[in-house]
């Protein structure tokens, strides 16, 4: 953690700088860009890459997408840009943008569930399967119903996956992913090597594994923001309504709420000074 951050400065003192002492950690899905039925579908603006890169020399690099999606997927849809990323929930790390991504392999047991998938829901035109090497996940979209009866199919054929194996219910589909999935740990590996290192972390997401991330970045001092869906029960004790309102926050030259933050260190925020476009979770705090 950084002393320049976890020292309380007197209240006379300056806000840090907006870079000084944070590490942006990004999902991407619901967070930087808005759902599409197809997980193909989505594009990446020329918006949000200026974006990324004006984060990225704010924050002298500390800046990651976390994301649901492999590497090879995060690099398709970012082109040209290479970001540091944790892809597949941490399993495919890229720490430095210099690294290649490297894809980890699918299970026998997982390509077998996937092909039972096809054969039970092929036909279903809301459902797309998405093989991704270790990691399977079953997108429902919003037809009612089909939730229940892939969760039923993935439950079934948890025993026989790799030890470890667990399923994560989503806010539209399940994924079957290994014991190493787990979002917060991506997290912890960025904050122990440069430039993220002795900085606070900031994770912003709006799905049920980021959930892994806001206790994460809670341990390590940091700041967690949950998108979207204010009915959901959540760790992440700042919420931001959409992903519009997330590239805006992002987008704002002044970093408003972080130098708030970090004038009001270890003090919760008065509601009547939080800023308009970051809401506290009611009764989280
Ligand atoms: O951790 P994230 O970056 O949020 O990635 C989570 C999953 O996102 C993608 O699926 C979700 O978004 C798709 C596009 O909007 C949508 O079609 C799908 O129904 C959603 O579940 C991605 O396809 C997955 O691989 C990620 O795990």
């Amino acid at each position: 953690m950084s002393p320049a951050i976890t020292d309380s400065p007197p209240p006379t003192a300056p806000a840090p700088a907006a870079g000084d002492g944070w590490a942006l950690f990004l999902d991407i899905d619901g967070t930087l860009l808005e759902h599409h039925r197809d997980p193909t579908g989505v594009v990446v603006d020329q918006d949000l890459r200026d974006l990324l890169t004006r984060l990225d020399r704010r924050l002298g690099g500390a800046v990651a997408v976390i994301s649901g999606r492999s590497l090879a997927s995060i690099d398709t849809l970012f082109q040209p840009m290479r970001l540091r990323a944790g892809g597949l929930f941490g399993i495919e790390m890229r720490l430095s943008p210099a690294d290649p991504a490297v894809a980890a392999p699918e299970p026998p047991a997982l390509a077998a569930l996937a092909a039972r998938a096809h054969a039970e829901f092929g036909h279903v035109r809301s459902i797309v399967i998405e093989r991704k090497g270790p990691v399977l996940a079953i997108h429902t979209g919003p037809a009612p119903g089909t939730l229940d009866e892939v969760t039923r199919l993935a439950k079934a054929a948890l025993p026989g996956l790799p030890p470890g194996y667990r399923i994560v219910e989503g806010n539209v589909g399940v994924e079957l992913m290994p014991a190493q999935a787990l979002k917060g740990d991506a997290v912890g590996r960025f904050m122990a090597t440069e430039p993220f290192k002795g900085r606070r972390p900031i994770f912003i997401g709006d799905d049920v594994p980021d959930e892994h991330a806001f206790e994460s970045v809670h341990r390590l001092g940091g700041v967690a923001v949950k998108v979207g869906r204010p009915e959901q029960a959540t760790a992440a004790p700042y919420a931001l309504a959409d992903v519009a309102a997330v590239r805006a926050w992002l987008g704002d030259p002044q970093f408003p709420l972080l130098d708030r933050l970090a004038r009001q260190e270890g003090r919760p925020l008065p509601a009547t000074e939080t800023p308009p476009r970051l809401s506290r979770m009611a009764g989280l705090m």
